[in-house]
């Protein structure tokens, strides 16, 4: 079963070539103020443009943004997809996957069996969810808080359901995330930093051999070997 690997939050092109070095399909680049990954437009354009040319979908993330704001991003930028990552209605992320013509990830925030309820009214509406954890008490941010929800929720996905699981993975854990969840793709961001916004190659690296020795491990139980 393939896997989409996004790794997320890129500001620079050392950043973007260990992405693409280690197998990334997906590269993101966030477009809010608050964070310590946040890009100009104008600064993520050649950034992107570096990653499609290694082949990786390039996903706009962004938090409630308004037309204006999508609109400038979209023409700069030109990304493959839009992360919505605030609380956008599925009427506002149908208008926005109107208005751009582009595939939309929403997000959503996993603590109880409860918030998977929610995706349903999207579903037919988003072309992807993005799982991630609450963010903790305090934060500032939606994502990129390095914190995991419990896995194990996941089994109550319908099997047919297309998402990114993310928060808080890192080369350490994301072999058993990977187990519990055998999620379609995954999304990291502050797992493979050496400080907040800062993208760590050697921690890119470790990260997608983290996955490939899980996914070679299950690969060897499932054949009994
Ligand atoms: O990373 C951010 O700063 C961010 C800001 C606003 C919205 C989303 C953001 N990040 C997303 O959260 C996931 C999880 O991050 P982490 O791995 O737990 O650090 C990240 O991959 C982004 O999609």
């Amino acid at each position: 079963m393939s896997l989409d690997i996004k790794i997320c939050g890129l500001s620079t092109p050392d950043a973007i070539d260990a992405a693409a070095a280690g197998g990334a399909s997906h590269a993101g680049f966030i477009f809010f103020e608050r964070s310590p990954r946040n890009v100009a437009p104008d600064a993520a354009a050649p950034l992107a443009a570096r990653a499609k040319a290694a082949g990786v979908v390039t996903v706009a993330v962004t938090v409630d943004a308004d037309d204006a704001m999508l609109d400038r991003i979209v023409r700069t930028v030109r990304p493959d997809m839009l992360q919505l990552h605030g609380s956008e209605s599925p009427e506002r992320v149908a208008a926005v996957r109107a208005r751009h013509g582009l595939p939309v990830m929403k997000a959503f925030a996993i603590s109880g069996r409860d918030d998977l309820k929610k995706l349903d009214a999207y579903r037919g509406v988003a072309d992807r969810f993005l799982l991630d954890a609450n963010p903790p008490k305090g934060s500032d941010l939606p994502g990129g808080n390095g914190v995991s929800f419990d896995w194990s929720l996941l089994a109550s996905l319908d099997a047919d359901t297309d998402y990114m699981l993310s928060g808080g993975l890192d080369a350490g854990n994301v072999g058993e995330a990977l187990g519990i969840a055998g999620p379609p793709g995954i999304d990291v961001s502050s797992g493979v930093e050496s400080a907040p916004g800062i993208k760590d190659a050697g921690l890119i690296e470790a990260f997608f051999l983290a996955v490939a020795e899980a996914r070679e491990q299950r690969q060897t139980a499932a054949l009994g070997v």
